[in-house]
């Protein structure tokens, strides 16, 4: 279970302004439970760990067990909601070098539909040649122009390369159950498919079939991850107490720094695996608060690399910012620093202690100093990288989101800004029924 510390914001903001929210955030949870907040029909999400059954997960075990059995490559293809999760979670728990190595007792899992880049599409196409891959195809709309381009591409070379019948069987779909091109397709097609409830939003789907399918054909226990978020589900219910409630700390913790000019918010870790949990936070807080002109900024940093490039602007720029760390209590594994005879490079002084003592220290010595230079730092502590562990961590996430997004006072549902790029571009594209559109952006270039 995770631990969330905010003694370190103590100095920037006060310790009764944080409690002082307690009546704010359950008015919150109340209109979470209740659904009668803004965007009350996406609440899918509130209760879906507790909720997911034996059944569901072994239906999903079963269909990863085939694409496991039949394929050496599997192609997860979804933009932002659609395939940040599972990729936060799969990177978490993997080995950093896994895709390397020789011995592969898992299929290797690489992204796509999430860029229109020609040359990633081309390279990747390419490295496909003389591979079995087979693709999970994720999207809720079943329309998004990236992921549609993109399983185009790789729906030809499946079938081209293995042939109509094992690639039916090699490629499944996860989309609405009625609506969309994903569904038209896997409908004709006979696929295998999941379906993404109505009620859950992209960016809180993780810990349905589009996060859980990916997690389990990479090879991780999704009941573990499901027994995470249900605990977490519990330890951040509307019936705990606020101090006792980590969502609901973090919410008020957030909201009261962003009333005193803090504006960003940066997610840290001290462990290169955990940086797509950072892509996928960013999205949940970004498309969920960033509107009606308010929102706090999310951003992100891999320490100690970034502190070797962000460092300098995080220690002394405009002080608008503050940390959100989270810190991984006990690594994987064991490897202690070599004593060196001759000492050249000076580090006999770290021989023998663990190279997590010097990241911890790294990360203790960064706190003090970012606090000092006027950063509020709050710190959450996960015991281990586990599926247990994240899964909580993603749910605590989301509690917090929701929670946060009613104390900012907009709709953390929806996200009607990210349509703005989308209908420029299929009006430059000239997209039929577009033709009004395409006409007057010509007017502008
Ligand atoms: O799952 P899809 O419908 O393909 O959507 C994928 C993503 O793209 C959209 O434009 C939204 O901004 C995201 O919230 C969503 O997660």
């Amino acid at each position: 279970m995770i631990n969330l510390n905010i003694e370190k914001t103590f100095g920037f903001i006060s310790k009764e302004k944080v409690s002082a929210y307690e009546a704010e955030v359950k008015a919150a949870q109340e209109m979470l439970e209740k659904g009668t907040g803004k965007g009350n029909d996406f609440l899918g999400w509130l209760h879906l760990p507790s909720s997911i059954t034996k059944e569901h997960l072994a239906d999903l075990n079963a269909t990863a067990k085939v694409l496991r059995d039949n394929c050496e490559v599997v192609i997860v293809a979804g933009i932002g909601g659609s395939y940040l999760g599972a990729r936060a979670v799969i990177e978490a728990l993997s080995n950093s070098f896994t895709w390397l190595q020789n011995k592969k007792a898992d299929p290797i899992m690489i992204y796509a539909g999430h860029n229109i880049s020609e040359d990633y599409l081309y390279e990747l196409t390419e490295y496909l040649k003389d591979k079995k891959f087979g693709v999970i195809n994720i999207s809720k709309s079943g329309t998004t122009t990236e992921t549609a381009l993109a399983f185009r591409l790789l729906k030809k070379q499946c079938e081209d390369q293995r042939g109509k019948e094992t690639a039916k069987k090699v490629i499944v779909a996860v989309t609405d159950a009625k609506k969309g091109a994903a569904r038209v397709t896997a409908d004709k097609e006979g696929y295998k498919t999941f379906i993404i409830p109505d009620n859950v939003g992209g960016r809180f789907s993780v810990l349905t079939p589009v996060g859980l399918l990916p997690i389990a054909v990479a090879g991780f226990d999704i009941e573990k991850l499901v027994a995470g978020a249900a605990d977490m589900e519990k330890a951040c219910g509307s019936d705990v107490a606020f101090a006792e409630n980590p969502a609901a700390i973090y919410a008020a913790t957030r909201n009261e720094l962003y009333r005193n000019g803090k504006k960003i918010e940066i997610l840290v870790n001290f462990c290169p695996k955990l940086h797509y949990v950072s892509e996928w936070w960013k999205q949940l807080y970004g498309e969920s608060e960033g509107k009606d002109n308010k929102g706090i900024f999310p951003a992100s940093v891999d320490f100690s690399t970034d502190l070797h490039s962000m460092g300098q602007w995080i220690q002394e720029g405009e002080r608008s910012i503050f940390e959100t760390v989270i810190s991984v209590e006990k690594v994987n594994h064991k490897l202690e620093v070599p004593s060196d005879e001759a000492n050249l490079d000076g580090l006999n002084f770290l021989a023998g202690k663990r190279v997590d003592e010097v990241n911890k220290m790294a990360e203790l010595g960064t706190q003090l100093a970012h606090v000092d230079g006027g950063v509020p730092n709050m710190r959450i502590v996960l015991p281990e990288l586990t599926e247990y562990n994240i899964g909580g961590l993603l749910y605590f996430f989301e509690k917090a989101c929701g929670i946060s997004g009613y104390l900012l006072g907009v709709n953390p549902f929806n996200q009607p800004g990210v349509e703005a790029y989308k209908k420029n571009m299929f009006a430059l594209l000239n997209k039929p029924g577009y033709e009004e559109e395409s006409k007057a952006i010509q007017a502008r270039l």
